[in-house]
């Protein structure tokens, strides 16, 4: 489905992101593992965690929807063994996540996904879930979904992260509750630390030392009720667009901003966006506040790659920002953004040639000329990223986005919300 968007003139008002993305898949497979009943408060219904709900029902946890919140009923720390493939869709993490899961469960398991997914590298969890005894095959020696496991016998590791990947630690640290000794995972830089803040929610055994994180087996543990914050992942794509288009102002609420995902922020500040947020509470373990933008002159910088951990799923949506700022932007430490759902790198430099803008590609980076865009017409490849992306790009001078459906993957609402906030010509 193409969607067209006409130029805008201006974007304005206050938006409620929908919930996090990476919080809801960790909080329903958590709460898949406790026991008891409890509710997970505005998670994120897209088409990423619908997978995780569907893949938790298939082993064994009552999974819910009522009104605003999940019903989740666990199974408990011993899942029950699947009766058919699991299918994990669209999702990296879910696959990458569970595959640590079942790798502590005494079963066999076969996990899927979508022809994006099957493309996507598996061998860097496949690789320390079998240093720690599970059984796990899959195309391309282990590195390609589908990935059949055999769990259980599990023994502790202690492993250097050859990538700065929050879902590889994940995945390790999941296998490490049902291993005999210490798990420890130690990381190259500092990546989103939702899983360890929820394993301490949980009641669940968690040590941080510097960029070391250790976890044990878990003794059986209680259901919690958790409340999942807004996604600053989706709110970047309206943080950019309140910058680029003339007499804007968007305020957005209840957004998670834990520092581990905030590295955009700075990045927009440094460029001269005129942006302000703060924390203004503590929400079952991660801090949550408000943003506001408004309509700024933003300046090319070169950004430091050490921040792209913080915000390796909002590089798209600074590319939009790049490509509306007063000369050239440099983006390097870019490797990660060729395995996500499309390779990042090649999509974000073909939308921008396609609406007229100066771009260059390295294996690891991209150059981009600033201060020139044309209307036209963007392709996603088949990416949600890309999509909201280039849509926001093409706001101020119009632009026509195929597969426009490809948003729903982590945010179903943005069409509507985009059209709401804004006041076409
Ligand atoms: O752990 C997570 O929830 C995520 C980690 C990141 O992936 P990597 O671990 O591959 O960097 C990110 O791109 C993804 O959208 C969500
Ligand atoms: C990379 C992403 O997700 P995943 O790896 O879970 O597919 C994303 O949402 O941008």
């Amino acid at each position: 489905m193409e969607r067209l968007i006409p130029p805008t003139l201006s974007l304005k008002g206050r938006l409620r992101v929908p919930g996090d993305k990476s919080v809801t898949h960790r909080g329903l497979m958590l709460g898949a593992l406790a026991q008891g009943e409890s509710r997970l408060h505005y998670p994120l219904k897209a088409g990423d965690t619908l997978s995780t709900a569907a893949v938790m029902r298939a082993l064994g946890a009552e999974i819910t929807e009522q009104g605003e919140h999940f019903h989740i009923k666990g199974a408990g720390l011993r899942l029950q063994e699947p009766t058919d493939i699991l299918d994990c869709g669209n999702a990296g993490t879910l696959i990458r996540l569970v595959s640590g899961l079942l790798s502590g469960q005494e079963f066999f398991s076969v996990l899927t996904g979508d022809a994006s997914l099957r493309r996507r590298p598996m061998g860097r969890v496949t690789k320390p879930l079998l240093a720690m005894g599970a059984r796990i095959e899959g195309r391309d020696r282990g590195n390609l979904a589908p990935l059949a496991i055999r769990g259980g016998g599990l023994t502790g590791i202690h492993y250097e992260l050859p990538i700065a990947s929050a879902q590889v630690k994940s995945a390790v640290l999941l296998a490490g509750l049902f291993a005999d000794d210490d798990t420890e995972v130690v990381e190259p830089a500092p990546t989103r630390d939702h899983t360890e803040r929820l394993f301490r929610h949980y009641g669940l055994p968690i040590e941080v030392e510097g960029r070391t994180v250790r976890t044990r087996r878990a003794s059986p543990f209680g259901a919690r009720d958790l409340t999942v914050p807004g996604d600053i992942s989706s709110a970047a794509f309206f943080i950019v667009a309140a910058l680029i288009t003339p007499e804007s102002e968007v305020l957005l609420e209840g957004v998670g901003l834990n520092p581990t995902r905030t590295g955009l922020l700075g990045v927009l500040k440094e460029m001269g966006a005129d942006l302000t947020w703060e924390v203004t509470e503590g929400q079952d373990g991660e801090p949550v506040g408000w943003i506001r933008a408004r309509s700024s002159a933003l300046r090319g910088i070169s950004v430091d790659p050490r921040q792209i951990p913080l915000m390796v799923d909002e590089v798209p949506a600074l590319a939009a920002a790049a490509a509306w700022a007063e000369g050239e932007t440099h983006i390097p430490g870019l490797e990660e953004l060729r395995v996500k759902e499309s390779d990042r790198v090649a999509a974000i430099a073909q939308n921008l040639q396609r609406l007229g803008v100066g771009v260059e590609a390295g294996p690891d980076w991209l150059r981009i000329q600033g201060g020139r865009v044309q209307a036209g017409v963007v392709e996603p490849f088949h990416d949600h990223r890309i999509a909201m992306a280039f849509a926001v790009c093409g706001l101020p001078v119009g632009v026509r986005v195929q597969e426009a459906e490809w948003a729903s993957i982590s945010f179903p609402s943005f069409w509507e919300d985009l059209e709401r906030l804004s006041n076409p010509a």
